[in-house]
C-alpha cells in the first residue's frame, strides 16, 4: 500500500484458506471451507481492526496466525512474521512471547494455576512479580487476586487477567480477539490506551471486534470481513460523512447501520460456509449487483489508499 511502501509488515497473511474435514454418516468425509483467500497485513506501529459479524472468520484468522487451529483444520496460503515465513516450528517458538493472543474466551486460562503465577509466566524480561503487579494495579486487581484460581474470578476480572497476560509479555504483535466485552467503561478505555501505547512503541496490534465504533475510535486501518474473507481494507479516515470514501457496498452498509448514521439495516443474512453463493459472496444482498457479480469471485485489488473485493468499486 502506498502509505507503507518500503516497510516490512510485522504480519502478512496472503491468500489464507482454512477448511475443516468433517465426517458425516459413517466414514463419509466432507470438507467445509470456512476461510477463503484472505489477505491482510499489519505494519509496525499500527492498530488494524478486524471487523465483521459473527461467523465471518475473525477468530479462525487469529488461531491460524498462532498455529492453534484444531487438528482437523487444513490450512493453505502464506503467513509471514517480520519478513520470514511463519511455519509451525516458528509459531510454537513465538507464541506467547513475540506474538501474544488475548483470546475471545476466558476458558483459555489454566484452571489449575493461581492467576498471579500464570500471568508472571508470560513475563520475558525484568522482574516478573513487579511487572505483573504493575499491570494488575492498572486493572484494579488487588494483591489478593494473585492467589485466586480462575473459577474464583468474576467474568470481568477473568478478562482483565487475560489482557494482563498479553500486556506483561512484551510481545511485538498482539492479537486481541474481542478483548472488551464484560469490561466496564474504565477498563475498556484502559485497554484501548494500552494498545495505542504498544503501537506507539512500534508494536503491531490486531484488534478483532464486531463493535465497529470501538474499532473506529482506536484503529489506523480497518479490515472488513464477510463470509470468510476480507471485502475491504480501509484507512480509518474513510469512515466519514455518507461513507463516500469507502469502497465496498458492505462496508458502506455497515457504516450506515451505525446509530449516528440513521440505523439503516442491511437486508438479508451473511451466508453460512456451506451455502456460499457463486461469484461475489455479498452479491445476493447487494444493490449494485450485476450479472457479472455472480460469474466469478472478485479478487482483492488496490483502490485509492485501500483494498477492495468488488468489481464495481472505484
Ligand atoms: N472446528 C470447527 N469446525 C467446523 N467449523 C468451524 C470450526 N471452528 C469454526 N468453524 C466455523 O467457521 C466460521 C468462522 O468461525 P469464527 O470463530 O472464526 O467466527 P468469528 O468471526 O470469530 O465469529 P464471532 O464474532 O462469533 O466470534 C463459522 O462459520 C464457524 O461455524
Ligand atoms: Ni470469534
Amino acid at each position: 500500500m502506498s502509505t507503507q511502501s518500503g516497510a516490512t509488515p510485522l504480519l502478512e497473511v496472503q491468500d489464507l484458506c482454512v477448511s475443516f474435514v468433517q465426517y458425516t454418516s459413517g466414514l463419509r468425509q466432507s470438507t467445509l471451507q470456512v476461510i477463503n483467500n484472505l489477505s491482510v497485513a499489519i505494519y509496525p506501529g499500527e492498530i488494524v481492526a478486524v471487523v465483521g459479524s459473527s461467523g465471518s472468520g475473525k477468530s479462525l484468522l487469529a488461531h491460524a496466525v498462532l498455529g492453534i487451529l484444531p487438528g482437523n483444520a487444513k490450512v493453505s496460503g502464506a503467513i509471514s512474521y517480520d519478513g520470514q515465513p511463519l511455519n509451525s516450528r516458528r509459531q510454537a517458538e513465538l507464541r506467547g512471547k513475540e506474538i501474544a493472543l488475548i483470546p475471545q474466551s476466558v476458558n483459555y486460562l489454566d484452571p489449575l494455576m493461581r492467576v498471579g503465577k500464570q500471568v508472571r509466566k508470560s513475563v520475558r524480561s525484568g522482574d516478573a512479580i513487579q511487572r505483573q503487579r504493575e499491570v494488575f494495579e492498572r486493572y484494579n486487581l488487588g494483591r489478593e487476586v494473585d492467589q485466586l484460581y480462575p473459577f474464583q474470578l468474576s467474568g470481568g476480572m477473568a478478562r482483565r487477567v487475560l489482557v494482563s497476560t498479553a500486556l506483561v509479555s512484551g510481545a511485538r504483535l498482539v492479537i486481541a480477539d474481542e478483548p472488551t466485552p464484560g469490561l466496564d467503561a474504565a477498563a475498556v478505555a484502559e485497554t484501548l490506551d494500552y494498545f495505542r501505547d504498544l503501537a506507539d512503541q512500534g508494536c503491531g496490534v490486531m484488534l478483532i471486534t464486531h463493535d465497529i465504533e470501538t474499532a473506529l475510535e482506536i484503529a489506523d486501518r480497518i479490515a472488513v470481513f464477510y463470509a470468510g474473507s476480507t471485502v475491504e481494507i480501509a484507512p480509518v479516515q474513510d469512515f466519514a460523512g455518507e461513507g463516500e470514501a469507502l469502497r465496498h457496498p458492505y462496508t458502506k452498509a455497515l457504516w450506515r447501520a451505525l446509530p449516528q448514521n440513521g440505523f439503516e439495516p442491511i437486508p438479508g443474512f451473511q451466508p453460512l460456509p456451506h451455502e456460499l453463493p457463486v461469484g461475489c459472496v455479498f452479491q445476493p444482498r447487494c444493490k449494485l449487483a450485476t450479472s457479472d457479480c455472480s460469474m466469478q469471485k472478485p479478487d482483492m485489488r488496490a483502490v485509492r489508499e485501500g483494498m477492495v473485493r468488488c468489481i464495481h468499486a472505484t
